[in-house]
């Protein structure tokens, strides 16, 4: 069967539709060696009855943190059975509970139940159980930042990495992912003592590894021609100008359903542009519903602000309002800028950056915040 034929048949441009979601992991996963690498140095002694080591693993979003980890754990369970690896999210799991319910599942194959049982039973079995198979215990905390603001790290991390003192023989080690550079954390002293980490960098993708993976990508997900190198072009200089590879990924899904929407056996210049006016409107919205109420409440006062927006004004009024310091004000519209909802442009007169020009960069009436 010809490929005129597949599309007559269920007029469809995609071969496997699921390779552009969001949990697909790509068969080729380039450019990520060296902290693959890393990670797998990190581990081994564990392998061999050793102590495993922590890191933290650094970069923006959509660099492949994560699928780096799952492929590393996947592989490090397909050889031993001393090593127990545990992927949780942290934007899912908050509490000390819900991580240690998430091992807890990963060593006996069910949640342990919600009410009754207290932490520390739930705690004590799974290092009873580590300690009587002698296996150690990796975990990936990924989105990391979330358990500071539940206030929860210093908890997690002094449970994870002092469990020896108290069951001894028990390794464990936490892999602690970020994606927010900007986030500064601190330990207690206690836990500093313990979580001595090595740094694992994911840099951004260069334009080059973008169009590799955006291809392969396509390749995967689209029948044959559907998509023209210029617009796979295009699609890759967007997604590096955004510098987010999960943009790419979607634009291509969308650019797809766009096409078959018109009967288009291709991808054209008009289904791209139409992708493109998509998704800008559904990546504000992300990025709104993703804002703390701090957050929300100065874009809320940016949106409503009459005439030229200046920091300096802005701070007076925002901080009037709040009863909040310099600093967080700072920090919150260094976050608004970072998510690039505003742009904040220099016009070098004013101290500390006070006559710093705040500009919204989407239409508010479209927006609810
Ligand atoms: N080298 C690569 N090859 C193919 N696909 C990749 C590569 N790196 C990232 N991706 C794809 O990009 C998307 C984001 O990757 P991933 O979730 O691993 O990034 P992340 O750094 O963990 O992101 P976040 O910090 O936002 O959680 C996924 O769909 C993944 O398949």
């Amino acid at each position: 069967m010809g490929i005129e034929d597949i599309l007559m048949h269920d007029e469809s441009l995609f071969q496997n539709i699921n390779a552009f979601d969001p949990d697909y992991v790509p068969q080729d996963y380039n450019f990520r060696d060296t902290q693959m690498e890393a990670m797998a140095i990190s581990i081994r002694p564990a392998m061999i009855g050793g102590q495993p080591s922590n890191a933290i693993v650094l970069g923006s979003p959509a660099t492949g943190k994560t699928t780096a980890i799952r492929k590393v754990f996947e592989l490090v369970e397909k050889s031993t059975e001393k090593v127990v690896c545990v992927y949780i999210n942290c934007q899912l799991h908050t509490t000390r509970f819900g991580i240690f319910s998430q091992i807890y599942k990963k060593i006996f194959g069910h949640i342990p139940p919600e009410t009754g049982v207290p932490f520390s039973r739930i705690y004590d079995q799974i290092m009873q159980n580590l300690q009587k198979n002698n296996k150690s215990l990796v975990i990936a905390l990924d989105d990391v930042n979330y358990l500071f603001q539940s206030k929860t790290a210093n908890k997690v991390f002094y449970d994870m990495l002092r469990a020896y003192e108290e069951y001894p023989g028990v390794k464990t080690a936490i892999f602690a992912i970020l994606s927010d550079l900007e986030f500064k954390y601190a330990f207690d002293k206690n836990v500093n003592s313990v979580f001595i980490p090595q740094e694992i960098n994911f840099p951004l993708y260069t334009y080059s590894e973008i169009e590799d993976i955006l291809k392969n990508r396509a390749k995967a997900g689209f029948f044959p021609n559907v998509l023209p190198e210029d617009i796979l072009e295009q699609i890759a200089m967007y997604t590096y100008e955004n510098g987010d590879l999960r943009i790419g990924i979607n634009l291509l899904k969308s650019c797809g359903n766009f096409a078959e929407a018109s009967a288009s056996r291709e991808v054209t210049q008009e289904h791209f542009e139409q992708a493109i006016d998509s998704l800008v409107s559904i990546n504000i919205r992300e990025t709104l519903n993703s804002l703390n109420d701090m957050e929300k409440d100065l874009l809320k006062v940016i949106s409503g602000w009459e005439g030229v927006c200046k920091a300096g004004e802005l701070a007076e009024m925002y901080r009037e309002k709040t009863n909040s310091s310099y600093a967080s004000f700072n920090r919150t519209l260094d976050k608004l800028e970072f998510v690039r909802l505003i742009d904040t442009k220099f016009t070098g007169k004013g101290v500390r950056g006070n006559s710093r020009e705040i500009i919204l960069r989407f239409n508010p009436d479209e927006y609810l915040i």
